[in-house]
């Protein structure tokens, strides 16, 4: 035998009710049915008993809306008047409520009759459908069966006495058996509640008693999920979980089933199934006693939107034990439901979470309990925190495993989530923590991210600079998404984008295939507006990435990364200002889980820095560089031959996208000087650009210009110098290299002719070299090798940066 509880949107309609029926026809098994008021009637009935209770005389009106809505409902169903015993239900229902009105005082008890009439009706309108369309049925009274004490609105019941009428009742039970929820009944027959959830309780109940082989909760939606769907997109339905971690997810918010209400059946082990009345081919979620224990470590996260804390602190706390006694006294007496406990071990405070609506309350009642040690100075005023939630990890599989809490932390950490208190118990099902409301939802979306290795994490890209470089990096993420969503599980967003001029945000990403018209038609660009836009929009896994030239974009890294979002970029500025700034950003990143990484301000997208961050955190030491660090710069040497005009060589680097924005910095040898500052700081030495001594090529006439243009003409006029430099070396079979070394603690950039010997003679291109000495490699340098500028290659590199962030949790 099965037993099947249907809730009020399930009888909410005539649509809802035919459908109960077409369930309940599909079933071979005999059923025991315990059905809900009509959606909402149940509130209305409350609504009409407070009318009458104060003496106001419109009551009446809406005794005649409940009627005339089952009136309706029964017409549409049964196409049929309602019979007599409708009509009694409906007149004991006024002629209590005229008594409320008359005495106008409504009694818990006159209160559980009024609020029976709503189950009462529903399972009487079942019932005669049933009939109709040919289900045998049985209708029973549950007052005749449910036996309880005389606790009106919340009565206990009494299980002897229930069990002994149940059991005696079953023997003649039809195939199908129908029993309002909700109600129950004293041994002399007065009408009593059975209080929230119910229906649940009723029938749990009566699987228990009967020892029904299963038992199922049908409602509106499919089951329970891994976390709040209208929070997280990517939440899916669990299949199976055990008691224990229903109860835990039901209790932070899966609103599905009231725990202590399914109780009686738990008691019994039978297994509950959650189903969809409007989709009953889904299969649900199964509830039994034992859990998948090969599955993932976490069933689900769970959340309480609206939470407070309320601390009690103190110095005079420590060691007395009365203390907390008296705190959680005064909670309970002011009827506050604590739902989260946390007290350091210095016992010199202990906090609540509670509803925030009860937080004033619980505020007022500690207040006074305290009154005395307050006014003391022994105890701290009570205040409440409030715009908090709670966030939970539920599965019975963390019991015992190492390292839950720390990921849970971990990724929290990462994305600026600041936890204000923490509470796990010692079943080790549940691990909680109260945060911001305004965090509440990259938590959990990052939580589900992480510990549901199904889902496709998302990373939120803010970009600014969509040049050269810029450009090519979208035009990569356009050709990769697909691939990166299939094999890596990775969903990358552009959710800001802007330039020198425009930008343009969408909280759900930019389409990738529009984003240049998206962004001409965008705001104005201003960087605080960008900013504040980023912040606003409080995503997860937030990367931001600056691919201008501009000081004022590095500028913004340190309020950045404070936000916990980490900064990727190919802009030299940040890593080559002064010292102090410099070890400032790295620590910064450290401190706040964001990080910063700057891989193509070195040799574009070469394995530079990276290859360098691994032997100096691997304990080598490195005693010597020598690098060609300019693709611009070997390029001009490679291509110019004295025929063609060195400026217009030059001006090809730039129109192949090799040179700085301005590509002065490039000639003047400023891009290279940043480049070894850079090398010599990521080794692990004290650098900044002033020390580095540069012996330009540049003749006088150039090192001083107004413009790009002026430059240009001023490298015209110098034609001779170039030609000169070129041809001294060609005489000789050498090669011009700007080399930029380090050496006895020195750095120093200059131009070299090098002859076919030397490792930097066959660069080609735009390629750059770099050469590591270090304790590990003496003799043999270690050599990095290849193209060193160019969108293509930056952009690649950039996108490295990117992926790195995006798989580290
Ligand atoms: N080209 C390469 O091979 C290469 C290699 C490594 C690193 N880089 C670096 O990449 C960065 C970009 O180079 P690019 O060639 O794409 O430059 P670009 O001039 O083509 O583009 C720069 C972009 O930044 C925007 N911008 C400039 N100043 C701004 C400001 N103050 N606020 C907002 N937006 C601003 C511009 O509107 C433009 O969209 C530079 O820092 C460069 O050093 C380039
Ligand atoms: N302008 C730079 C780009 C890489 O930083 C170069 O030519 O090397």
């Amino acid at each position: 035998m099965k037993v099947l509880k249907f809730g009020g949107t399930s009888v909410g309609s005539e649509e809802a009710i035919r459908q109960v029926a077409r369930i309940v026809h599909s079933s071979i098994d005999q059923l025991v049915l315990v059905t809900s008021a009509v959606g909402g009637v149940t509130d209305q009935l409350v609504h009409i008993g407070e009318l009458a209770a104060s003496g106001r005389k419109d009551y009446a009106s809406f005794i005649e809306g409940v009627k005339v809505q089952h009136e309706q409902l029964y017409y549409n169903l049964i196409e049929n008047k309602p019979d007599e015993q409708f009509y009694k239900i409906i007149e004991e229902f006024e002629d209590i409520c005229k008594g409320v009105w008359l005495l106008r005082e409504l009694t818990p008890r006159s209160a559980d009759y009024i609020y029976s009439t709503g189950e009462r009706l529903s399972t009487l309108i079942i019932s005669e459908f049933f009939r109709n369309e040919g289900i045998d049925v049985t209708l029973y009274d549950s007052r005749d069966y449910i036996i309880t004490d005389d606790h009106f609105g919340h009565a206990h019941v009494d299980f002897k006495e229930t069990t002994k009428r149940l059991k005696e009742v079953s023997k003649t039970f039809s195939k199908v058996n129908l029993f309002p929820g909700f109600i129950a009944s004293t041994a002399d027959n007065q009408t009593t509640t059975l209080g929230r959830g119910g229906s649940d309780y009723s029938a749990a109940i009566l699987a228990g008693v009967l020892d029904a082989d299963h038992f199922e909760v049908w409602t509106d939606v499919d089951g329970l999920m891994t976390a709040d769907p209208r929070m997280v997109k990517r939440a899916h339905f669990i299949e199976h979980v055990s008691y224990e971690e229903a109860l835990e997810l039901s209790h932070f918010g899966a609103k599905v089933i009231y725990p202590p209400s399914i109780q009686p059946a738990l008691e019994k082990g039978i297994s509950i199934t959650i189903k969809n009345t409007f989709n009953p081919e889904h299969p649900g979620t199964l509830i039994t006693k034992e859990w998948d224990q090969d599955k993932e470590l976490i069933r689900g996260i769970s959340s309480i939107k609206d939470i407070s804390l309320v601390t009690l602190s103190g110095n005079s706390m420590v060691g007395v034990p009365k203390f907390s006694y008296r705190f959680f006294r005064a909670l309970s007496e002011a009827h506050i439901n604590v739902i989260l406990i946390t007290q350091s071990s210095s016992e010199h405070s202990i906090t609540v979470g509670i509803d925030t609506k009860d937080s004033k309350a619980a505020v007022k009642a500690l207040n006074a309990e305290f009154e005395e040690q307050i006014e003391n100075h022994k105890i701290d005023p009570i205040q409440a925190e409030n715009n908090l939630s709670i966030i939970a990890l539920v599965g019975s599989n963390m019991k015992n495993q190492v390292g839950v809490s720390g990921q849970m932390f971990n990724v929290l950490g990462k994305n600026g989530v600041s936890i204000k208190a923490i509470a796990q118990g010692s079943s080790e099902r549940n691990i909680s923590a109260v945060i911001a409301k305004d965090d509440l939802n990259k938590a959990l979306n990052v939580l589900h991210e992480s510990f549901f290795l199904s889902v496709t994490k998302r990373i939120n890209l803010f970009i600014i600079g969509t040049g050269n470089v810029g450009k090519a990096f979208i035009q990569q993420l356009v050709q990769q998404f697909t691939y990166l969503k299939k094999h890596h599980q990775l969903n990358i967003k552009i959710i800001g984008l802007g330039n020198s001029r425009l930008m343009h945000f969408e909280n759900d990403g930019i389409p990738l295939s529009k984003w240049e018209s998206i962004l001409q038609a965008g705001e104005k660009y201003s960087s605080e507006q960008f900013l504040e836009k980023m912040y606003n929009a409080n995503l997860r896994n937030s990367i931001f990435i600056d691919i201008t030239a501009s000081e004022d974009v590095a500028g913004l890294y340190p309020q950045i990364l404070k936000k916990s979002i980490s900064v990727v970029t190919p802009n030299k500025i940040a890593a080559t200002g002064s010292y102090a700034d410099y070890l400032n950003l790295k620590g910064m990143s450290r401190r706040y889980g964001s990080r910063f990484l700057f891989e193509t301000n070195v040799c574009a997208g070469l394995p530079v820095l990276s290859t360098l961050s691994d032997l100096v955190r691997s304990g080598d030491q490195i005693h010597q560089i020598e690098a060609v660090l300019s693709g611009t710069l070997v390029f001009l040497f490679n291509e110019y031959n004295g025929k063609t005009k060195f400026v217009d060589v030059i001006k090809k680097a730039k129109q192949l996208g090799y040179t700085e924005p301005d590509p002065r910095l490039d000639l003047f040898g400023s891009d290279v000087k940043r480049k070894i500052v850079i090398l010599i700081r990521e080794s692990g030495y004290k650098c900044d650009y002033e020390d580095i001594q540069l012996n330009s090529f540049l003749p006088e006439s150039c090192l001083e210009s107004n413009s790009v243009e002026d430059f240009y003409t001023k490298v015209e006029k110098e034609e001779a110098h170039f030609k000169n430099l070129y041809e001294a070396a060609n005489k000789e079979g050498k090669r011009l290299k700007v080399v930029a070394k380090y050496k006895n603690g020195h750095g120093s950039v200059g131009l070299e002719a090098v002859d076919s010997a030397h490792p930097f003679y066959n660069l080609e291109g735009k390629d750059n070299i770099v050469l590591f000495y270090t304790n590990r490699y003496k003799e043999q340098p270690m050599v990095i090798k290849g193209a060193g500028a160019g969108a293509e290659v930056t952009a690649s590199g950039i996108f490295a940066d990117v992926l790195r962030l995006a798989q580290t949790d």
